[in-house]
This record gives structure tokens, sequence and C-alpha cells, in this order.
């Protein structure tokens, strides 16, 4: 099998944490006087997750869900399986899902109905990337990093098989 090559950096750890500042200021005005509650997907929203909390100046708590539809591969299944649960009760709450990247737009769509159907006060999107070239479902993104072309992205929390989360920076594969 080939070696997976890794392409040259498409944005640096810089421009993430000063594009975490701007949305974290955004945020913070857009709910004045509001508590919020922030979940985190994982894996893939770890670092991007650490950057937006920091700069959120309000009344706020944070939870974790874990959903997977990529496994190998840099195709959707289209299945969005739910790995872990909420731990905390959302009912009547504020909720920002916070994500590494919209591509097809499916898992977004099914996580924002899933946390609607629990009967929150209002559920936003924080992504820190945006590929709209990918999308196969409508899907409104409220805050927005960074918009990516089409190639399959990797660093800064995003993988390809588990690999590369790990990389300061965001990158992408070479085909
Ligand atoms: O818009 P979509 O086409 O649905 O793609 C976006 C989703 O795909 C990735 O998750 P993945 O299933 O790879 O799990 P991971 O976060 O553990 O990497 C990513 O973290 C998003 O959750
Ligand atoms: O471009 C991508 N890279 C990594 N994970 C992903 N999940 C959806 N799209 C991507």
């Amino acid at each position: 099998m080939a070696r997976d090559v890794v392409g040259e950096i498409m944005i640096t750890q810089e421009q993430i944490t000063k594009r975490a500042e701007e949305l974290g200021a955004q945020i913070t005005r857009d709910y004045e006087g509001e508590e919020i509650v922030l979940i985190g997907i994982l894996r893939g929203a770890v670092l991007w997750m650490g950057d937006i909390m920091k700069h959120v100046d309000l009344d706020m708590t944070i939870d974790f869900m874990a959903v997977s539809s990529y496994g190998a591969s840099t195709k959707s299944s289209g299945v969005v399986k739910i790995v872990k649960d909420l731990d905390s009760d959302i009912e009547g709450k504020n909720v920002i899902i916070v994500e590494d990247i919209v591509d097809s737009g499916t898992t977004l769509n099914y996580l924002k109905h899933y946390l609607e159907n629990r009967n929150t006060k209002s559920v936003r999107i924080c992504t820190l990337l945006d590929k709209p070239s990918g999308r196969r479902v409508e899907i409104e993104v409220d805050y927005i990093g960074f918009e990516v072309e089409d190639k399959f992205i990797v660093g800064y929390g995003l993988d390809f098989d588990q690999k590369y989360r790990n990389l300061p920076y965001i990158s992408f594969l070479e085909e």
C-alpha cells in the first residue's frame, strides 16, 4: 500500500489562534447576558474546542459527544454513529456545537436535529473548517474559522485513519 503523503501547510497555528480569539469574542457579544453550553465533538474538535473556550467570556459549561462516520476512508459512510452521548442535561440551554470540519454536512445535520429534539433553547454550530465543495446536505453554519478547498484535510485534530491529529497546523493528503 502506498504511504500517505502530507502536503504543505495550509493554515498555521498562529492563524488558528487569531481566528479563535475573533470567534470567541463574537460568541461573547452574541450571547451577552445568557448562559451557554459548548459541546465538543470528539475526536476531531479536541484542539479547536480548547482554543474557542478560552476566548468565550460568558457563564458557560462544556460537554462532549463522540460520533463517527468516516472510519478508515476519505468518504463519509453517510451513517452517523453516536459513540459517546452527553453526560449533562441540556434542556432549555443555549448550545453551541464545536466541530473540526463541516464537509458533506451529514454529521452536523444529524447532530443539530438530535440536540434540538432535547428541548434546547437554541442550537448553533462553530466549526474550525468549512468545505462547501463537499456538501450533500444543506446546513446553516453560524461560526466558521476558515473555508478550505476540495482536499482531504489532516492536522490540528483532523485525521486520516486516526493519524495526523497531532500536526500543529492544517494540511492535506496528497492524491
Ligand atoms: O460533514 P461530514 O461529511 O459529516 O464530515 C464531518 C465529520 O467527519 C469527521 O468525523 P469522523 O467521523 O471522521 O470522526 P472523528 O471526529 O473521530 O475524526 C469530522 O470530525 C466531522 O465530525
Ligand atoms: O477533509 C477531511 N479530513 C478529515 N476528516 C474529515 N471528515 C470529513 N472531511 C474530512
